[in-house]
């Protein structure tokens, strides 16, 4: 595929928090380019710079130096974002949350709303529309995440440790959810991950240690699977 066929090419990509003595290279030229149908995996351990890759993929950081572009993208609202314990907003209750982003976008309320209620009956979440944030658990609220993203129906889906603070069984529903939304909007899929099992049901991963972008193994979808299966 050419570089023109990507959605985001990252190109040689450092990010630099701060300067001089105290400067900490969160991560050091990376390369990485997406493109449709992609399901990958940056996995490493805290700090290893994975979340700042991210920022710079999603242009909510500038690089300091080297370049990241959106070539395969009409805008940066072509990419939905799932963040670890990702926020809903306590006042709206989980419908409303879902539909926010279309809400905001200028999609009327009515049609937001039916978007939302169906994204939510994808991910297994139908039943929790009326409810408040704070009557959900964390794993819940991490598929409603999913399913917002969903309703948005982004070219790409950038999810930074969507499963970080959630038990296995429960990581691994907010991993199907995530799965589901991307096969049914057919976006890209990038999750950052220290957890080898979350990696292993996606097709290509990618190893972030120190701020280094290292190696990169890729599987085929069924392997993938097979491997992501709960034994
Ligand atoms: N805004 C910031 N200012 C200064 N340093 C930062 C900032 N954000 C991140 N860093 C530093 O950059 C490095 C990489 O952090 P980053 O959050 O990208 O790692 P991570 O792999 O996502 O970790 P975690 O899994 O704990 O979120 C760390 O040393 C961190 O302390």
């Amino acid at each position: 595929m050419s570089p023109a066929d990507a959605l985001i090419d990252c190109q040689d990509a450092a990010l630099t928090f701060g300067r001089g003595p105290n400067a900490v290279v969160a991560v050091h030229g990376a390369g990485l380019r997406i493109h449709a149908g992609d399901r990958l995996a940056i996995v490493g351990p805290s700090g290893s710079g994975k979340s700042s890759l991210l920022h710079l993929l999603a242009g909510l950081e500038q690089p300091t130096s080297g370049t990241v572009t959106w070539p395969g993208l009409s805008g940066l609202r072509d990419i939905g974002l799932v963040f670890q314990g990702d926020s809903l907003i306590p006042a709206l209750d989980v419908v409303e949350n879902t539909a926010l982003t279309l809400v905001l976008d200028g999609v009327p309320e009515g049609r937001a709303r039916e978007a939302a209620l169906g994204a939510l009956a994808v991910v297994g979440a139908a039943d929790l529309a009326d409810r408040l944030p704070e009557e959900i658990s964390g794993g819940q609220a991490q598929r409603v995440a999913a399913a917002r993203v969903l309703a948005q129906a982004p070219r790409v889906i950038l999810a930074d440790e969507p499963t970080g603070r959630l038990d296995h069984a429960t990581g691994s529903r907010v991993l199907d959810a995530l799965l589901t939304a991307a096969n049914e909007t057919g976006a890209a899929l990038v999750v950052t991950t220290h957890d080898p099992a979350v990696a292993a049901r996606l097709t290509e991963r990618h190893t972030m240690r120190d701020g280094r972008l290292t190696s990169a193994d890729s599987v085929d979808a069924d392997t993938a699977h097979r491997l992501g299966e709960p034994s």
